[in-house]
This record gives C-alpha cells, sequence and structure tokens, in this order.
C-alpha cells in the first residue's frame, strides 16, 4: 500500500475545484477536495511544496498516523488552509483503504444508521413572494427541509440571496470582492415577516432553517431568535462570528431557537466550549476542512455527548468529492441530524462522476468500493482555473461588517 504518487487537480467547471489525487503501488487510486472557496490556489501550494513530497513512499493504510504526521509535525497548527490540505489527504487515504478493502465507505465506518439521508434545499427570493415559490418549487421537488432567505427593502444585494433567477446561491463571481451594503436594522424587521408568512403558506411540518451568516451580535441574534420563536425554526445559522465562543452563553440564555454553528470551524478545539456548555444544537464542519474523516467523527462524537447532531455545510464550493464522502459518513454516523445539498451544476458532475442518488427529498448512498466519487482528469483540463472572489460587506456608514 505504498504511495507511489500524489498531484493536484486544479479545475474550474463554473467553479473552481481543488482535488487531491493519491496513488498507491498496486495501482489503487483515492481522491480528496481540498477546495476552499477564493482561497484555492493556497491550499495547491500548501500541497503542492509542504505534504506531498513527504507522502511519497508512506503506506497508505496508516491513516491516523500520517493525520498526526500533518497536523502535529506541521508545528503550525489548525488554520483553514492547513486543515483544507490534511482533510484532502485524509479523504483520499480513506477512500483507498475502502476501495482496498472492497467495502463502500460507509461500511468501513461501522455500516449503516440510517436507510437515506435527509437534505435541506436553498430557497431564496428578491423578496418575500420570491421565497414563497421558490419554497413551493423545493417542496414539489420532495425536499423537506428548506433553507429560507430572502431580499430585504433598503438593502439592495445581499450575499446568500440569489441574484439571477434560476440560481441558487451565488459563486465566488468577481476577480476582486465585490461590496455589498448592510443594514442590521433592516435586516432584524424583514426576518420575522418572512418566516410568519412560510408558516402560514406551507403548515407547520415543513423544515425550515435560516443562515444570519455572521452578520449580528450576540444580543441582535437574542432577538432574532425570540422572534422567531413561533415559526419554530430547525435551525439558526451562524447567527454570530464565532472566535468568541462565550457568545453563545448570552444567545442561549435568550431564545430556544435552535443554533446551527461550525461551516468556517476546522478543529475540534472551536467547539470545545460550545459542546460543553450546550450552547448549540448542530455541528456544521465539513470533512475536507475539518481534518477529514478522521478528525470530523470525533467532532461528531464529542457532539453527542450533548445531544449535539451533524448538519454538515455543502454549498456548491465544496466539490462532488466532499459530498460523496458526507454522504456515507451521514449514512453512518449515529447523531445524524441533516445534510445540506446545493445541485452541482451539470458541468460540475461531469468533471465528478459519482453514485450517490438524490431521491425525494433525501440522499441515497451508493455501494461502490470507497467514497464513490471520481474524476474526469481529462474533462477537468477544459476547465482551467481563473480567480474567483467572494464579496465583502459595509455598514451604511462605510465600515467594513461581516459578510
Ligand atoms: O452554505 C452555507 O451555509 C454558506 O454559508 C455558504 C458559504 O457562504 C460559502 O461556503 C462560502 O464559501
Ligand atoms: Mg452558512
Amino acid at each position: 500500500m505504498k504511495i507511489s504518487d500524489a498531484y493536484v487537480i486544479v479545475t474550474s467547471p463554473g467553479r473552481n475545484f481543488v482535488t487531491l489525487k493519491i496513488v498507491t503501488e498496486s495501482g489503487t487510486y483515492g481522491i480528496g477536495d481540498a477546495t476552499l472557496n477564493g482561497r484555492e490556489m493556497a491550499v495547491v501550494a500548501y500541497l503542492e511544496e509542504h505534504v506531498l513530497p513527504a507522502l511519497i513512499g508512506r503506506d497508505a493504510s496508516r491513516i491516523e498516523d500520517i493525520w498526526h504526521y500533518l497536523y502535529r509535525g506541521a508545528y503550525w497548527r489548525r488554520g483553514p488552509v492547513t486543515m483544507a490540505a490534511v482533510s484532502a489527504v485524509d479523504l483520499a487515504l480513506w477512500d483507498i483503504k475502502a476501495k482496498a478493502a472492497g467495502m463502500p465507505l460507509y461500511q468501513l465506518l461501522g455500516g449503516k444508521s440510517r436507510e437515506r439521508v435527509m437534505t435541506y434545499a436553498h430557497c431564496t427570493g428578491k423578496d418575500i413572494e420570491g421565497c414563497l415559490a421558490e419554497v413551493e418549487k423545493h417542496v414539489k421537488l420532495g425536499y423537506r427541509a428548506v433553507r429560507v432567505q430572502s431580499g430585504v427593502p433598503g438593502i439592495p444585494t445581499i450575499y446568500g440571496v440569489a441574484k439571477r433567477e434560476g440560481e441558487r446561491y451565488e459563486p465566488a463571481d468577481s476577480d476582486l470582492p465585490a461590496e455589498h451594503a448592510w443594514s442590521t436594522e433592516k435586516y432584524l424587521n424583514h426576518v420575522p415577516k418572512l418566516f410568519a408568512a412560510v408558516r402560514e403558506r406551507f403548515g407547520d411540518e415543513l423544515h425550515v432553517l435560516h443562515d444570519v451568516h455572521h452578520r449580528l451580535t450576540p444580543i441582535e441574534a437574542a432577538r432574532l431568535g425570540k422572534a422567531v420563536e413561533p415559526y419554530h425554526l430547525f435551525w439558526l445559522e451562524d447567527c454570530v462570528p464565532a472566535e468568541n465562543q462565550e457568545s453563545f452563553r448570552l444567545i442561549r440564555q435568550h431564545t430556544t431557537t435552535p443554533l446551527a454553528v461550525g461551516e468556517v470551524f476546522n478543529s475540534i478545539h472551536d467547539y470545545r466550549e460550545l459542546l460543553e456548555n450546550q450552547w448549540i444544537d448542530y455541528v456544521r464542519t465539513p470533512l475536507s476542512h475539518g481534518g477529514g474523516i478522521t478528525h470530523v467523527r470525533r467532532i461528531a462524537d464529542l457532539a453527542a455527548l450533548y445531544h449535539v447532531r451533524t448538519g454538515f455545510h455543502g454549498p456548491t464550493d465544496l466539490s462532488p468529492v466532499c459530498l460523496g464522502a458526507a454522504i456515507h459518513f451521514d449514512t453512518w454516523v449515529p447523531n445524524f441530524g441533516i445534510q445540506e445539498h446545493m445541485p452541482h451544476t451539470a458541468e460540475t458532475d461531469a468533471v465528478f462522476p459519482h453514485d450517490y442518488r438524490f431521491e425525494d427529498g433525501h440522499f441515497l448512498v451508493g455501494e461502490a468500493p470507497g467514497h464513490g466519487v471520481d474524476i474526469d482528469e481529462a474533462l477537468a483540463k477544459q476547465y482551467p482555473y481563473k480567480r474567483a472572489s467572494l464579496p465583502v460587506n459595509r455598514l451604511e456608514d462605510g465600515t467594513l461588517w461581516h459578510w
């Protein structure tokens, strides 16, 4: 099981993706997702310069040892770039191990805990009516859970609310960051009306989620959580920036709205206080940013002690490789909550052939050995990298804000 080759493939079938391929002497190979939206080439440099040369000749079956070699051995621990690189190696090695065992990855993790994986769709509209139309469309497609984001009167553009019809989200789409304007007051006044309308139109059973995208202060988040309590959200996501975990104490004291956090986390240490104090309800770190299966399963186990469930990040800026591996993890993990789902484009799906399926609001895991996602390298070459940037946000007086 010696590693004989390891290389990075950068491709842009509509948006940039970074993929790591690790090949063993026997020819068995594994692939991992190393995409970090808007910072793709930093991970490429980290892998090519510091990680891949050290992998050649190592035993691919020693996943745990390689993980610690890359994490402890680097001295400079954690951080999104480092952990995206570590994650990609880890995902590729688990892919190899499962292929060598002739098993789908979920079997290697411990087998199925469920038959199918509930997902939530993105529904965005420029106003409440637009959102309701999107929710209706997604309910007809079979979704049991929808994330609803609406434009807000008086705020011209909001990241996370599609600008063009049919778009579920916005890609990082400009060479340099676009500048958006933000008003917390306008937002806070609008959002409860949105959820009142959703419940009025669709009743009580549909699971409804909302992403604040880190834009509030703790007391503002507490106000919002309280205001939407009558509409019993499945979760309120990233209601504040979470560098200061203590912020969640205040929010939790004021509201029973369930809280989700962690799409920008990359380590179990980012969660410790949040979990031990029972301040949150869902962990969101994706496998491709949280140190791969080896580390994210430790986060999931710690979360389980506190009745906290998984709800992995799954936007289109994580490649089908990450999504495919996540579906195996979701199929196994005992404390599963939900999986985010933003469908990739047909171009992306063609570059990354996979055996997971979407049906009736759920994902069904595939039975191919490994994580079930491959890369068509010849096709990938047809889509060269193009720098793309995410936006920045400013308050109406010009102050740079969270976006
Ligand atoms: O999917 C979500 O919940 C997001 O918040 C998507 C993020 O904005 C996106 O992944 C940033 O790269
Ligand atoms: Mg989010």
